[in-house]
């Protein structure tokens, strides 16, 4: 099973690489300001779903708000030690 560090460790390459096709070099291409958006309609997707929806639902909105603020924090070049310092 996929965890939150080994998704960062596949994206991280995944950026390093940059492989054709990959959503994610394509969300770092676009930037800050896009990703960002993304984690705001997610963010709301995640709120609706536990509100409205099935746990399922909302484990499933929960994982993709994860994976866009992955995605900002590679765009940012932070890392994981840089989050896990203020938790
Ligand atoms: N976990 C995810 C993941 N979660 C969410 N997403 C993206 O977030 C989108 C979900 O947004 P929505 O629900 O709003 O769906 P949508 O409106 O169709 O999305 P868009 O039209 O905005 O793309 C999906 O279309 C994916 O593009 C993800 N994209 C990739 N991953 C994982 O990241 C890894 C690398 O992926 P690639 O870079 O694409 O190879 C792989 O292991 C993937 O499983």
């Amino acid at each position: 099973m996929k965890t939150f560090d080994s998704l960062f460790a596949e994206l991280s390459a995944k950026a390093e690489s940059r492989p054709a096709g990959s959503g994610t070099v394509a969300q770092l291409d676009a930037g800050v300001h896009a990703i960002g958006k993304k984690i705001v309609e997610e963010a709301a997707e995640v709120w609706m779903a536990a509100e409205h929806e099935s746990d399922e639902a909302a484990a499933e909105e929960i994982s993709q708000l994860l994976y866009h603020l992955q995605v900002l924090m590679l765009a940012k070049g932070l890392t994981l030690e840089d989050v896990y310092d203020h938790l």
